[in-house]
């Protein structure tokens, strides 16, 4: 791991951050070309299904990647390319994310993209993580997440990143960024996201002790908005969306853009790129 970490840290972030604006949240624009994301597709078969109801204008994206869903760059890809094409379509005005395997959400970055590969695969994988999270906390679309199995580290950022979190009411699923009692740290981007949510103290203890919370315990700290029973997940997130797509999308969207703007920090891009650098710097010092 450490090798891994220490030939990730000497390949250039160039480009990765380039489109790392607070702005992207509201623009309608494509964070990058689907061309390029598309070139670099290389999986098979489809680790992501999206259904759109043209009726009602509320796409679902099903994760569908045994064993648990894992973000690889090839499901990233994927799931960008997906989010692209939904973020084009006008008729589509709310994305609801949730996965059809049993038990998991997301078990968050695939641990085998960050072992023995080169430093060009390294930084081609950070950068999409980091297009996942920009096209989805960026995301002009109403966003929730249907969670339905345990969300840990990417897992939960993918959920952070949606406006709303539905969670099955399950005391054995657990969600949070648990970086730490992997010996990683999570990016300043994770954390500014986790604060947006639950606020700086419970942010401060669940980055620092790398808590994952069950489904109540989440729920206490603001971590979901919601629990319901397993089988009410998906009908419970339709029903939120229709709420939510009550509301003029110009209107949601300007507030969001306000929200977003006074509580997260607008870091110039070179200080942006530096600190992660920064935290794969950490990385590499302790592992
Ligand atoms: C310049 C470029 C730099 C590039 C390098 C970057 C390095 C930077 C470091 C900083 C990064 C910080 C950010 C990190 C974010 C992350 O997301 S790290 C990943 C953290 N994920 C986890 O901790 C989850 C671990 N998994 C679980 O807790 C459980 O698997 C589960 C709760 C999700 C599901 O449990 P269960 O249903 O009991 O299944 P399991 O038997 O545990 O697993 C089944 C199967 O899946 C494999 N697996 C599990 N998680 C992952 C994963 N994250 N990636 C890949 N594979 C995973 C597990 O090994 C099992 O495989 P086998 O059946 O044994 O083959």
């Amino acid at each position: 791991m450490a090798n891994v970490l220490r030939n990730s840290a000497k390949f250039g972030f160039s480009g990765v951050l380039s489109q790392l604006s607070i702005h992207s949240r509201h623009g309608r624009e494509c964070v990058s070309p689907c061309f390029s994301l598309q070139q670099r597709n290389n999986s098979t078969s489809p680790k992501i299904k999206v259904d759109l109801d043209s009726s009602t204008g509320v796409a679902v994206l099903r994760m569908q990647s045994p064993p648990v869903n894992s973000l690889s760059l090839d499901f990233l890809t994927e799931f960008c390319i997906n989010l692209e094409k939904l973020e084009m379509d006008r008729s589509c005005r709310g994305l609801i994310i949730t996965s059809t395997l049993s038990k998991v959400f997301s078990a968050g970055l695939d641990i085998m993209e960050m072992y023995g590969k080169s430093p060009e695969r390294c930084g081609e994988f950070w950068k999409a993580v980091q297009e996942m999270w920009l096209k989805l906390y960026g995301s002009n679309m109403a966003t929730i997440a249907a969670i339905n199995g345990s969300s840990p580290a990417g897992g939960c950022l993918m959920s952070i990143g949606c406006d709303y979190r539905i969670m099955v009411d399950n005391p054995r699923y657990s969600i949070g960024l648990n970086e730490t009692q992997l010996g990683i740290v999570a990016p300043f981007w994770f954390k500014d996201t986790l604060v947006n949510t639950v606020g700086n103290r419970a942010a401060e203890l669940s980055l620092e002790l790398g808590l994952l919370y069950s489904a109540p315990d989440a729920l206490k700290i603001g971590l979901v908005d919601q629990l319901v029973p397993e089988d009410q997940v998906l009908s419970t997130a339709q029903d939120t969306m229709s709420k939510w797509l009550a509301i003029p999308d110009h209107a949601r969207q300007i507030d969001q853009c306000v929200y977003i703007i006074y509580n997260t920090s607008p870091l110039p891009l070179d200080h942006a790129r530096q600190m992660d650098q920064c935290v794969i710097s950490v990385c590499i010092y302790y592992i």
